[in-house]
């Protein structure tokens, strides 16, 4: 588990001032962005766009049009001025006529192939999106237990949020004028080379002072947006944390250190976002400045070969007129390439999200489970020289073998951090070992079907988790397609059946609109009913440290009992009462099974077991 202290050390390297120097290379362990293969943004984009190939053609098809019927106004207008005047002047008003009906057809035929460029382009960045979504969605859901224990389920939200927005803000207000501005770009600058070739030559020398401030621009408000990103991500780690942990930061009084953290957090994103605009302000200024000094040297040129007679002057307002068009969108591109820029720093993390590999796979050739004998359910379970370590630290579980034979209950013992809770979770496939198999019924688990391991094992963990939805939905988590019949008959034999009848709603009460009249105790109930009803081979139960009050103890219990009936179950039993009804009990200490028998066996002898028996018999004393 992500402990609470690791998460602050998580927050405080994130915690780094925003003016620090960037480091030039992402930080491999600054887990909100996880190493990504170079190409994996542009592969993403790909494979999201790839099913809409021909709508993307049709939107670039009336992009192209649409920025050529925009450009022919000043053409027209330069024709206006040098034939259609002069033609005016000896009483013909044909030409005249012609430009206005082709300057107002352009208009309409610009506007028309606007509106249905909107409409392709929306269609797409649509599904683009709920693709995204869901595709994070399901990835993280595929995801091994190391991956979510490492990456706070915080900053899965901030992927899910705040960067599928920024992305959807591109795709719906960004995009169409980042690509219009370089369609016009490109326009403009074939039609003043057209035009007068001395002035457009003018023209494309300012570009290079402007690419340099765009390129400047753009790596520095890369960083700063990369910055903002990991800024407010922090924010949404913190608030969901804190929410998430809303008791105990109540029971500690944790709201006044909690306010001061999160007043640096949010501040850090203001102080990200500050520079972000600062370096789109640095920009537009430099950006007006060269736009201005190269329209005054063009006009003037441009007035002097008029005056000269080297010039029509028709065509020197259509160069002032494509100037400005030219000039204007190049501040607003600043803007654009922020939101391209900020786009692409989602992208980024979300890419490297996906690019994650799950460490416990699916076998590629599945073997199927053997049938269990009739009318037993029990599985064989053997650890086979098995050794583990987390990727995160040292050895936890040096080599052992363990064999537990089918129906039998084992229950395992010993000091906090003696490795009960990760024998289990190998058992449970939740991670696979360093070395050596762990087998059910002779098949390694690591070549079951994802099914066929769920069938076979089943784990019930402390917290009995209830999902949103009602009791009986929770119950039929265990097996979705048993009927209300099967989900209350399981109710029954676990001793629920009387409480979810008590409540509101009977089973059909909301968990989550109720949830606080579900006791503790009740949870666990819920949850062996959804064990009893999925039926597993093996059941594994890390039993709740807290105690519950006598009856609901002996609830718990003869639940507990029902449950384990015939199957082979591996328990952490934190209560007397419990190693009680074991066949074999393990004691673990520092990762080693340290002693190995029946309970009555392990009594009778003085090793660390008898002297737990007796220290739990005078507690209860
Ligand atoms: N996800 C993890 N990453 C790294 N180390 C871990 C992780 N989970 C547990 N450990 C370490 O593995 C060792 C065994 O932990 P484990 O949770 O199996 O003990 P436990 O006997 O179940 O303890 P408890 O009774 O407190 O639950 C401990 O040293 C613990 O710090």
């Amino acid at each position: 588990m992500t402990s609470a202290t690791e998460q602050q050390l998580d927050d405080r390297e994130e915690a780094e001032p925003v003016h620090a120097p960037a480091p030039a290379e992402p930080d491999a362990f600054d887990q909100d962005r996880l190493p990504a293969p170079k190409n994996a943004q542009a592969l993403l984009l790909r494979s999201l766009l790839r099913p809409h190939s021909r709508l993307v053609w049709l939107a670039s098809v009336l992009l192209l049009v649409q920025q050529a019927a925009v450009q022919a106004g000043p053409l027209l207008v330069a024709y206006a001025i040098d034939n259609a005047i002069p033609q005016m002047r000896e009483g013909r008003h044909g030409a005249l006529i012609a430009v206005a009906c082709g300057y107002l057809g352009c208009g309409v035929a610009a506007g028309a192939l606007q509106r249905a460029f909107i409409r392709v382009a929306a269609l797409i960045s649509q599904d683009v999106l709920i693709e995204l979504r869901a595709r994070m969605f399901r990835h993280a859901q595929s995801l091994s237990l190391d991956f979510h224990e490492r990456y706070t389920s915080g900053r899965l939200i901030a992927r899910a949020t705040s960067d599928v927005e920024s992305i959807r803000e591109l795709l719906t207000d960004g995009l169409e004028e980042l690509i219009g501005v370089v369609l016009s770009v490109v326009y403009i600058s074939v039609l003043l080379i057209f035009l007068d070739w001395r002035l457009g030559l003018v023209t494309l020398v300012s570009y290079v002072p402007l690419y340099v401030a765009i390129r400047r621009f753009q790596g520095r408000s890369m960083l700063a947006y990369r910055r903002r990103s990991t800024a407010i991500a922090a924010v949404i780690v913190k608030f969901t944390e804190t929410m998430n942990g809303i008791r105990p930061v109540k029971a500690f009084r944790r709201e006044q250190p909690n306010d001061t953290s999160f007043a640096e957090l949010n501040h850090r994103h203001y102080r990200a976002n500050g520079d972000a605009i600062l370096e789109m302000a640095r920009y537009v200024v430099t950006s007006r400045l060269i736009a201005n000094i190269a329209v005054a040297g063009i006009v003037v040129w441009g007035a002097y070969r008029v005056a000269g007679g080297g010039m029509a002057l028709g065509v020197l307002a259509a160069f002032v007129l494509y100037l400005r068009r030219l000039y204007d969108p190049i501040d607003r591109l600043g803007m654009f390439l922020n939101s391209y820029q900020s786009a692409a720093a989602s992208l980024e993390k979300i890419a490297g999200l996906l690019a994650q590999t799950p460490t416990v796979p699916a076998p590629e050739h599945p073997v199927a489970l053997p049938p269990t004998a009739q009318g037993h359910p029990g599985r064989e379970v053997v650890f086979d020289r098995v050794r583990f370590g987390y990727r995160t630290g040292g050895e936890v579980l040096p080599p052992f073998d363990l064999r537990l034979p089918a129906g039998q209950t084992l229950a395992v013992v010993g000091a906090t951090g003696a490795g009960k809770s990760t024998l289990a979770k190998l058992l449970a496939r939740f991670y696979d070992p360093t070395g050596g198999r762990v087998l059910l019924d002779g098949v390694p688990l690591v070549d079951l079907s994802p099914a066929d391991l769920r069938r076979g094992v089943v784990m019930v963990t402390q917290e009995a988790f209830l999902f949103s939805g009602t009791v009986a939905d929770n119950i039929a988590i265990g097996r979705p397609d048993a009927t209300r019949e099967e989900v209350e008959a399981a109710a029954r034999a676990i001793g629920a059946h009387d409480f979810i009848t008590a409540l509101p709603d009977g089973y059909d009460t909301d968990v989550r609109k109720r949830g606080g009249r579900i006791s503790a105790g009740q949870r666990q109930l819920v949850a062996f009913a959804r064990a009893l009803l999925a039926d597993p081979g093996v059941l594994i139960l890390d039993e709740a440290t807290s105690s519950l009050d006598i009856p609901g103890e002996r609830a718990v219990q003869f639940a507990m009992q029902t449950v384990l009936t015939g199957r082979t179950a591996v328990i952490i039993a934190h209560r007397l009462s419990t190693v009680a009804i074991a066949d074999r009990v393990l004691v673990m200490r520092d990762g080693r099974i340290v002693e190995d028998g029946t309970p009555a066996d392990l009594i009778a002898g003085d090793g660390h077991y008898a002297q737990l028996d007796a220290a739990w018999r005078e507690g209860l004393a």
